[in-house]
Formats: structure tokens, C-alpha cells, sequence
């Protein structure tokens, strides 16, 4: 007899995830944790000017950007509901200057969570897509305290990572190193049902997305590389190219998830003294590795995302991520710059 096909709750998914041996049970409890937070940030960005959550905090936040309301209450949200979780050593977020154990009081496991609480906070005003953004890190062996030191571990090490985006639709994509999967919210329902399983993103591309104001600060390598694509089917590249920058790297990131494209974030002379605007730990890692598990590939032009070895909680790094052939080429205009002096 064939089984009515129902659809499949994040739950469900999950439980699967665990019974084919992929997570365990504490890290499916963990994710549920993270996406029932999701959905509460989700009803606070729904609301809008009508919930009073538009606006600025009138505090900052250790990277010296003005926080606004909405991100400094995504972040009370993943706070509150993961210290209670059950399933963390400690936590770690872009809005806090330290990452935060978990303390004696509280139930306790052995996982570490960082997170963007609120990512696109420049759009929260204007109703344009924001997100959150988390990674899952295994707290080392031994640690009952984890402190800074204990998250400085490569995107490699990572047991899971996802993001939620905020538009339209609320959407959650995860990966637990076993491909990509988003699950769209049912808002009537309350619950996330899977809607794509094994997200595969197109190998080439004709779209990019760069903050193109920043083009007199870019390193020559990436002069040239967007300048050959703006050069379209009259120069190398034999091909007209489309742009595309939400200034949300979530919502940037999921159309690349869905139609594929290359999103770059590239080293500046504004920013190079920090390293580059993107932080590893809580964007440019687990992004890379979700883009990874859906056949794309993530670097910072001149090295795997996923292999750099951290060295700051709020480390910053070049981005380039998305279509693999596309980013391979990116990373080569990198290469031949270097290998010429
Ligand atoms: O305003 P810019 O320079 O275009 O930068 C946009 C980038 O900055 C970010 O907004 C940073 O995220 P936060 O909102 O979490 O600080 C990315 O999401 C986005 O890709
Ligand atoms: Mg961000
Ligand atoms: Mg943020």
C-alpha cells in the first residue's frame, strides 16, 4: 500500500537526521531550539512600526555599529531560549563583546552556538528581507567553561549551520554536513516544512553581487575581475552579466541558494585594516558551509572559507561564495595577481 506522501515538519526531518546517525539527539533538540527562536524574531519583524521595533537601540555593539531595536532583541530572543536549551557549553553572538557559557544553574551540554542575531540590520527600516545566521561548533573535550579561546575553531569543525530569512516568506536552511534543505514556515500551522530537500546551486552563473561603491577601494585582482564581467559578451568573459546587492547577505545568499550566482564582499582599503566586513565566525563560515553541502564553494579569494584557522571571535574576512565554477574564477583573477608580484 502506498503511504499518502503528508508533508514533512522540520521535526520529522530531523528525527530522520538523527536516526540515519547524522546528528544527535542533542543537537536535533538544539536546532529546534534555534528555529522556535527564528519564529519568534520572525513575528517581531512581521510587526513592524506596529510593534514599536523599528528604529535604533541607541546602543552599539563591539564592532562599532549603531545596533538598532531589532537586533538587540533577535539577540535577547536566541539568548533566552538557547540558555534554557539544555544543549550548550556556552554562546557567542556578532552583538556581544564576549562569547557567554553557560552558567551552573542552567541545564548544559556540549555544543557551542554563534550567531548573527539579526543580519541585514540596514534593511529592518525599509521592509526589505533581514535574517539570522548560526553556527554549531562541538565545545573541545574537557571544557566545562568554554571562553573565547574554546569557539577559534575552522568552519570545518562545524556540526551544523542554517540561517533563516525573513521575506516574503520566513524560510529556514540547514545543514547538518548532509546536503542543504530549507523549510518554509507555515505561518497558519506554526511549524517549518521542508520545501526543498538537497538545494543543488547551478555550477556556472551569468549574476553577481558586489556593493559596487566600493570599486576605487578594491584590490586590483578584484578591479579586473569585475571589470571583465561588466565587459559582458566584449570581453574575455563572452558573457552578458546581471548584478544584484540586497545588502542582507542572508537574502543575497538564498537567492544564490535558489538560482545560483556569485556574492562577494571582497578586501577594500576601508576595511582591510580589520580584515574585511564579513565576520567568520557568524557569516562567512556557516554560510560557506551550507553553500558547500549544496555543490557550491566558498573562499576569500585566496584560500577555502572553511579552512581558515580563526584567531578572533569577531574576525573579519574577504568573501567570495556561491557558484563553484564562478568563485574558482574569482579566486584565480586572485591567484594570477599574486604569481605577477
Ligand atoms: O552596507 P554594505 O557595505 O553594502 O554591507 C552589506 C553587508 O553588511 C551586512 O549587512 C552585515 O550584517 P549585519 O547587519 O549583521 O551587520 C551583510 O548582511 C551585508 O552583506
Ligand atoms: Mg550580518
Ligand atoms: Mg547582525
Amino acid at each position: 500500500m502506498t503511504q499518502p506522501s503528508s508533508p514533512v515538519s522540520l521535526t520529522r526531518f530531523l528525527i530522520e537526521e538523527e536516526r540515519a546517525d547524522h546528528i544527535s539527539a542533542d543537537l536535533r533538540l538544539l536546532i529546534e531550539v534555534v528555529a522556535r527562536a527564528c519564529k519568534t524574531i520572525s513575528i517581531a519583524v512581521g510587526k513592524g512600526a506596529l510593534g514599536g521595533v523599528l528604529g535604533d537601540a541607541g546602543t552599539g555593539n563591539i564592532q562599532g555599529e549603531a545596533q538598532k531595536k531589532l537586533d538587540v532583541i533577535a539577540n535577547d530572543v536566541l539568548l533566552e531560549a538557547n540558555a534554557w536549551g539544555g544543549h550548550l557549553a556556552g554562546l557567542a553572538s556578532e552583538e556581544m563583546d564576549h562569547s557567554m557559557p553557560i552558567p551552573d544553574v542552567y541545564p548544559r551540554g556540549n555544543y557551542l552556538l554563534l550567531f548573527d542575531p539579526l543580519d541585514g540590520s540596514s534593511n529592518i527600516d525599509v521592509n526589505v528581507s533581514v535574517g539570522t545566521i548560526f553556527s554549531v561548533l562541538r565545545c573541545p573535550e574537557g571544557v566545562t567553561t568554554p571562553a573565547d579561546e574554546h569557539y577559534l575553531q575552522p568552519g570545518t569543525a562545524q556540526v551544523a549551520a542554517g540561517y533563516c530569512v525573513y521575506g516574503p516568506q520566513t524560510t529556514l536552511v540547514l545543514t547538518v554536513g548532509h546536503g542543504t534543505h530549507a523549510f518554509t514556515l507555515d505561518r497558519e500551522v506554526g511549524s517549518f516544512v521542508l520545501t526543498t530537500r538537497g538545494i543543488r546551486i547551478p555550477e556556472e552563473t551569468r549574476e553577481f553581487a558586489v556593493n559596487a561603491s566600493n570599486q576605487r577601494f578594491w584590490e586590483p585582482p578584484m578591479q579586473r575581475y569585475v571589470g571583465d564581467m561588466l565587459l559582458g559578451n566584449q570581453g574575455t568573459r563572452g558573457k552578458d552579466f546581471n548584478m544584484r546587492w540586497i545588502a542582507s547577505m542572508v537574502a543575497d545568499v538564498h537567492r544564490i541558494m535558489t538560482r545560483g550566482g556569485i556574492f562577494s564582499y571582497p578586501l577594500d582599503s576601508k576595511c582591510a585594516p580589520k580584515g574585511g566586513k564579513l565576520r567568520l565566525m557568524y557569516e562567512a563560515n556557516p554560510m560557506s558551509f551550507l553553500v558547500e553541502q549544496a555543490g557550491g564553494a566558498a573562499s576569500t579569494g585566496r584560500q577555502r572559507m572553511m579552512e581558515v584557522q580563526p584567531s578572533g571571535l569577531h574576525q573579519r574576512v574577504p568573501v567570495f561564495l556561491g557558484s563553484k565554477a564562478e568563485v574558482e574564477t574569482a579566486v584565480r583573477y586572485h591567484a594570477e595577481h599574486d604569481a605577477a608580484g
